[in-house]
């Protein structure tokens, strides 16, 4: 498998017009704070002092985990593939969110263990009928895991997105994405652990056990190749393919909750520029996600309480984005609107 190369969006020259023209709006300096950060970065990936947002689109990535035989979810796995049939029918929060905002919606299948048939609307993607128990072994072979990041890389070939936001599905995902996280940071089990879809204090230490065995189990794996087979999963392998297509394809990449994050973990473990080219939409409520996020030095535009997953967070985030776009094409400069400047 061929690891995108990336290439920095930084341009120094680019990036001191984009704030001349900032400054120039008729606003005190500094004074749309978090926008003008938003507005500077979405022009330095789309290389221009006129950035735009035409085509949002966002991706939901659906997977099952053996790990749930472990009993780590308050919930059934049938629940991943029902929640799947939700989404196709339209039902489901990010359908609401995605319309609401205009965005493009792909359901990708990427290792559902149920069998969809030939289901318009429904991108079959699916590698196997969900991971193995990594309590007991690697949850994916290393062919399986390169086999969903490639799929990843090659349908975000497909997009014709500017902006790119990830989501997913997966009962006992926040299991595997702990994992990953304890694995790729350093970060004690107890710290990367929440109670996902709702364990209760008995289900968290329940799914702390599971994961330290399986670092135990797992601990010859020590590239991030290695550990996201190893922990993983088929939509977080999938997600992770398509950040680092999309980013060496210029696209903006907004980033949704805990699970998604995981799989930027993995991402900038392979290619670190890869952060560049992305917007943390919401810090999530599953306790490990502040600490994942502080890890990767990253702010969150949002703290919403969600922990829903699906890209709801990135879907609500758009309209940020298209503000801070908005702002910088239409605002009135001091000089247009004969606004007198700061003091000297
Ligand atoms: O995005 C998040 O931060 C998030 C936090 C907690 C739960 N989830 C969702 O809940 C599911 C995983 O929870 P669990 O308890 O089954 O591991 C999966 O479908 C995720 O989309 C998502
Ligand atoms: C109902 C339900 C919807 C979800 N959406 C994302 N994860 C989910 C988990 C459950 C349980």
């Amino acid at each position: 498998m061929q690891i995108p190369t990336l290439v920095s969006p930084q341009d120094a020259n680019l990036s001191a017009r984009l704030d001349r023209l900032i400054d120039d709006k008729t606003k005190p300096l500094g004074s749309l704070g978090v926008l003008e950060r938003l507005a500077r970065q979405i022009g330095l990936i789309q290389a221009t002092e006129r950035p735009v947002i035409a085509r949002p689109a966002i991706i939901v990535c659906a997977g099952d985990h053996g790990v749930t035989d472990e009993g780590v979810s308050a919930y059934p796995q049938s629940v991943t593939w029902q929640m799947v049939e939700n989404f196709l029918a339209g039902g489901a929060a990010i359908n609401v969110f995605a319309r609401q905002n205009g965005i493009a919606l792909h359901i990708v299948d990427a290792g559902v263990n149920h069998d969809f048939g030939v289901r318009p609307g429904l991108v079959d993607r699916k590698v196997a009928p969900g991971t193995a128990n990594f309590c007991r072994g690697p949850a994916m072979s290393q062919a399986q895991c390169a086999a969903a990041m490639e799929a990843g890389m090659r349908f975000v070939d497909t997009l014709q997105a500017d902006v790119l936001g990830f989501g997913e599905m997966g009962i006992g995902n926040t299991t595997a994405a702990a994992a990953l996280m304890a694995a790729l940071t350093g970060i004690a089990v107890q710290d990367c652990v929440g109670a996902g879809t709702g364990l209760d204090a008995q289900g968290v230490s329940r799914k702390a056990d599971a994961i330290t065995r399986a670092l135990q189990l797992h601990a010859q794996a020590q590239t991030p190749l290695e550990r996201l087979a190893a922990l993983g999963g088929f939509e977080i392998a999938f997600m992770c393919g398509a950040m680092l297509r999309g980013a060496q394809r210029r696209m903006v990449l907004v980033i949704d909750g805990f699970i998604v994050t995981s799989a930027l973990l993995v991402a900038a473990a392979l290619q670190p520029v890869v952060l560049e080219y992305c917007v943390f939409s919401h810090c999530s409520d599953e306790a490990g996600h502040g600490r994942m996020l502080a890890h990767l030095g990253a702010r969150a535009l949002m703290q919403l309480d969600l922990r829903l997953g699906e890209g709801t967070g990135a879907a609500l985030a758009l309209p940020l984005l298209q503000a801070a776009v908005n702002f910088l094409a239409d605002m009135a400069t001091f000089s247009s609107a004969s606004v007198s400047g700061k003091h000297d």
